[in-house]
């Protein structure tokens, strides 16, 4: 269950991004297809910020993590009480005015909308509210070869021949309002981009 402790509480010492002011908790949303860097760039920008990282992989459960390292993609049944956990989660973070990043595929609208009304004022089809989503974008061979290095590097249950999947229900609306951004560049070119355009358009 989530508080209900007003951004306004004085005796409150637990925000965590130094820098925002506590009416401002923002919940940023890192992303993308599998490989195109969200744990990378997600982790770098929370540290930039001062701000927790939470890794959407760290949520799955046993059942989820164990499907996809079978080769099988996950089903709305498997995702949708997933979001739900991390949804409850960042609501916890917006209350206690909490500023954090998210890393999270996210690949479909309806998966978003699950995100956003973590945001107790969210109002459905305004996407102007605290929960906000940057998509990270590049070629399908980029990633590919990505996800191929990865494989021989690290054990990770994610095996590169699950991308095709993740491409099919991969889905943007223009008005939507999702941040593009290249995600060939290096990843601290990468987090540069993302700060100025979510924190310092805002004078944050
Ligand atoms: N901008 C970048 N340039 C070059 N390599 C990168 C970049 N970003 C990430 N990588 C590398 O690509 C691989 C995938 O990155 P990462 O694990 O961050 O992606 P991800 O989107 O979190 O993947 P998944 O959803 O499967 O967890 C890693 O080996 C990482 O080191
Ligand atoms: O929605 C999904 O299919 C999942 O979130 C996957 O994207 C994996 O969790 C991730 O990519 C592996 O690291």
């Amino acid at each position: 269950m989530v508080s209900s402790q007003a951004c306004s509480d004085s005796n409150s010492n637990n925000y965590q991004c130094q820098d925002d002011d506590d009416d401002d908790a923002l919940v940023i949303v890192i992303m993308g297809v599998s490989g195109s860097g969200k744990s990378t760039v997600g982790s770098m920008l929370a540290k930039t910020k001062g701000c927790s990282y939470l890794d959407a992989d760290d949520f799955h459960p046993h059942a989820n993590k164990e499907k996809m390292s079978n080769g099988i993609p996950l089903s709305d049944e498997d995702r949708i009480p997933w979001l739900e956990t991390l949804s409850d989660l960042l609501r916890e973070n917006i209350v206690n005015c909490k500023t954090v990043i998210l890393g999270c595929s996210a690949l479909q609208k309806k998966y978003r909308e699950i995100l956003r009304v973590a945001d107790p004022s969210y109002k459905s089809g305004s996407y102007g509210g605290r929960v906000r989503f940057v998509c990270l974008e590049a070629p399908v061979e980029v990633i590919a070869a990505r996800l191929e290095k990865r494989a021989e590097e690290v054990n990770h249950f994610m095996p590169a021949k699950l991308l095709q999947s993740q491409l099919d229900l991969f889905q943007i609306e223009n008005a939507e309002g999702i941040f593009m951004v290249d995600a060939t560049l290096s990843p601290q070119a990468i987090v540069n981009n993302v700060r100025d355009l979510l924190f310092h358009q805002s004078g944050k």
